[in-house]
């Protein structure tokens, strides 16, 4: 559990999502799944099971302002619109009571990005889902790479074997699981929601991983209050001067490599810790099914089967304990180096020299913030096609944020016409040419942030807040 220090981030996002607990302890909301849409509360009970884009997504939905939510996964969002016409309107709701969702329809830069993606890039076909298509041969790599690996662990149960089958995992981590989780590695819900399962057997859990990345991380990228990911490591490592610096920050550059293969072990007691509390850090799981909470704990089984129970009855407990600690190192690894990079470059941090409009953007009050802006700012991109592929597009961290329920072999052709209405804005777009380059930048930043000084501003700002 993080330290007290962590507490004044952690008190106001505590706070925001207590005013959401007082409307659900009501019983005469408590009945029905509702929503909040651009200021007006609906009763989507009834929709749930018919959305074109699969019950498990629009669940996230459920018990909050879904705003956010919804204008960023709607690539036809016209369309997608029409469906609350016909939804029941809650007209007693206390709207006021429920923390507002950012407003992505209202970002210039973001409208004139999503029309132009839509003319240049799909020309209509996204009518017929082609956003949503293109991946097939990536998942199916992936796969085999994943299950030929497997093979080789049971056959040859040990460290090596293991760092193989993290790697595979890893692999399935940052592209099918991720992609899946997104609704968009298909155009039918139930091959991205299998997809999406990987997340379990390869250790994570994919409720946990929906609600704490689609929630909270990609809502809200670096927000201190309300992205998960800003506070998530810290008091181990601090990746954001609005968090208090401890004397041993100053090494982190250092001792990061030492913390990193404990990641996987990590994920286990935070996804136990969410199951039992009912939340992740940033976020309730308000709209879960009993089914998606059963997910968690069968996940876990076949995790610890595979990696563990089959291997110590074929080779014998010593064996599959290396295996296990292989995997655990490498898979770790894989999985630390791609999200790390991606939001925490110094032009991506509020504190840090140069980082002026990132400091602009998301120390505006989040009613008032430009969404696309904030994305655009608090994500680094890095590489070509060639990371595309084996990244699932996380290496284009701009586009991705931009447009997470779209196939990522679509993000370079997206990627031409975000920078060209970056640069006609004149809002920085941070692109670095390769995963060395971008990883030695990683490095320096987090150099910076270890020795600098507490944001004392804004820790009062949030602790006035708070209270
Ligand atoms: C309660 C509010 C929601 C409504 C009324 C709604 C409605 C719809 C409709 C009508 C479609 C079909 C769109 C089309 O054919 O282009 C759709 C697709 C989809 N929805 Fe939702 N949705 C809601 C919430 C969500 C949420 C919260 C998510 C994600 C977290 C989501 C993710 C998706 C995805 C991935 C698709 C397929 C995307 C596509 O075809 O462009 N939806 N939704």
């Amino acid at each position: 559990m993080v330290a007290a220090q962590v507490a004044a981030g952690k008190l106001a996002l505590a706070a925001a999502q207590e005013q959401v607990q007082d409307v659900h302890s009501d019983p005469r909301w408590a009945a029905i799944k509702w929503t909040i849409y651009r200021g007006i509360a609906y009763d989507i009970t009834s929709f749930i099971p018919r959305h074109p884009g699969g019950e498990w997504l629009v669940n996230l939905a459920v018990g909050r302002d879904c705003t956010a939510l919804f204008e960023s996964y709607h690539l036809r969002h016209d369309i997608a619109l029409q469906a609350f016409g016909k939804l029941p309107q809650l007209a007693d709701f206390p709207v006021h009571a429920v923390a507002r969702a950012p407003y992505p329809g209202d970002s210039k830069l973001y409208s004139d990005i999503k029309q132009r993606v839509r003319k240049e890039v799909f020309e209509g076909r996204e009518a017929r889902g082609w956003h949503r298509q293109g991946a097939e041969l990536a998942a199916a790599a992936v796969l085999s790479f994943a299950v030929a690996s497997y093979v080789l662990y049971a056959r040859y149960t040990g460290w090596l074997a293991g760092l193989v089958l993290g790697i595979a995992g890893g692999w399935i981590g940052v592209t099918i699981q991720h992609c899946g989780n997104h609704g968009a590695m298909s155009t039918t819900p139930l091959i991205n929601n299998l997809l999406g399962l990987c997340n379990d057997l390869i250790g994570g859990a994919s409720l946990m991983w929906r609600y704490h990345h689609q929630v909270s991380h990609h809502i809200h990228t670096n927000d201190q209050e309300l992205d998960e990911d800003v506070c998530s490591c810290y008091p181990l490592l601090r990746f954001d001067t609005r968090l208090p610096r401890r004397a041993w920050h100053a090494w982190q550059h250092l001792y990061i490599w030492v913390a990193y293969p404990f990641m996987h072990l990590a994920f286990q007691l935070g996804d136990f810790n969410s199951l039992l509390q009912g939340r992740t850090v940033g976020a309730e799981l308000l709209g879960a099914s009993t089914l998606e909470k059963a997910s968690v704990l069968l996940g876990k089984a076949a995790h610890y089967a595979l990696l563990l129970a089959v291997p110590a009855l074929l080779h014998g407990i010593p064996a599959a304990l290396a295996g296990a600690a292989g995997y655990s190192i490498s898979l770790s690894i894989v999985l630390a180096v791609v999200f790390f990079v991606s939001h925490n470059m110094p032009e991506n941090k509020p504190n840090l020299t140069g980082a002026d409009e990132t400091k602009k953007v998301l120390y505006t009050p989040l009613t008032e913030r430009d969404w696309g802006v904030q994305q655009v700012l608090a994500s680094a991109n890095w590489g070509g096609v060639v990371g595309n592929f084996f990244t699932g597009g996380l290496n284009l961290q701009v586009e991705h944020h931009l447009f997470p329920a779209i196939s990522f072999v679509h993000y370079p052709a997206i990627a031409r016409i975000v920078a060209e209405e970056c640069a006609a804005a004149g809002v920085h777009y941070v692109h670095h040419p390769t995963l060395g380059s971008v990883l030695r930048r990683f490095v320096t930043c987090l150099k910076e942030l270890g020795s600098a000084p507490d944001d004392t501003a804004a820790a009062a700002a949030l602790k006035a807040k708070a209270a």
